[in-house]
């Protein structure tokens, strides 16, 4: 079976090159949002008891529908009331059901730092973060060889973008220096199979530098568990499908 990111990251490639012909970078560039100051992320989770990073996410290609009729809008606020340290939108449409839009209308109605979770394969994509609002970007260290990590990081930093760096294993935190690492991400899904395993999330703690704030992102089930891992090392959690089947039971309770 082809892996999932694999076939994700070809989809990606192939997006960004018809993107670039119909919305150039100069576009970009021109955005009203492409020149505001960026919110830090990185300080709000410092500054955060739990380091909260709540996720708007209405399918995946591991649960397929999660929340299909979610109001972006409204979630932003909701997790800015409930004390989130940011908000993590993702873009992508064809796997996610995410878009460019949803991140803008996110950060228009909230104070919350935005970052842009997609798959990111290319500088073009840092422009079009920067333009639609993000405040951060998510780099995967299995999706791309260690130089276009750099590439990458290096333009997104030139842009105010701060960046999440994602590894599944201890190792993965070679391909790219920390001076362009603001948050690292344990992500505890294997993207391969999707299994997740939290334990070996907090397993990888002592193997990770000291000085970079940690993130245990996935398969967050329950708040007994976000208050675990703060508790044995996290500085945060990245969580989506827990609060986002919250937010819909919330809403079909409303509608009765
Ligand atoms: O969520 C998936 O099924 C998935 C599959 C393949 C690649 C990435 C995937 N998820 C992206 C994410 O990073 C998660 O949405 C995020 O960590 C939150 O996870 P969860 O709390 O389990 O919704």
């Amino acid at each position: 079976m082809k892996r999932i990111l694999e076939e994700i990251i070809t989809y990606q490639q192939l997006l960004v090159s018809l993107k670039k012909e119909t919305m150039p970078v100069e576009v970009l560039k021109s955005f009203p949002g492409f020149s505001n100051p960026t919110r830090s992320l990185k300080q709000s989770v410092a500054s955060s008891e739990q380091g909260i990073i709540a996720e708007f996410k209405r399918r995946s290609p591991s649960k397929e529908a999660i929340n299909l009729k979610a109001d972006v809008m409204e979630i932003a606020q909701s997790y800015e009331q409930m004390g989130a340290a940011g908000m993590s939108v993702l873009t992508n449409q064809r796997y996610f059901g995410g878009s460019l839009e949803d991140l803008q209308l996110a950060k228009s109605v909230c104070n919350l730092p935005i970052l842009r979770k997609d798959f990111m394969v290319d500088p073009y994509q840092m422009y079009e973060a920067k333009a639609y609002g993000a405040d951060a970007i998510l780099l995967i260290a299995n999706a791309l060889p260690s130089e276009k990590l750099e590439e990458l990081a290096v333009l997104a930093q030139e842009l105010g973008l701060e960046i999440l760096f994602e590894i599944h294993e201890a190792e993965e935190i070679e391909k790219l220096a920390s001076k362009h690492i603001d948050l690292i991400g344990v992500n505890n899904r294997n993207l391969s199979t999707f299994e997740v395993d939290i334990q070996q999330g907090l397993d990888m703690l002592p193997h990770l530098p000291s000085e970079l704030l940690k993130i245990s992102e996935s398969g967050i089930q329950d708040t007994e568990t976000i208050g675990k891992l703060i508790e044995q090392g996290f500085n945060g959690v990245l969580v989506g499908e827990f609060f986002m089947k919250q937010k819909a039971a919330e809403q079909n309770t409303n509608n009765r």
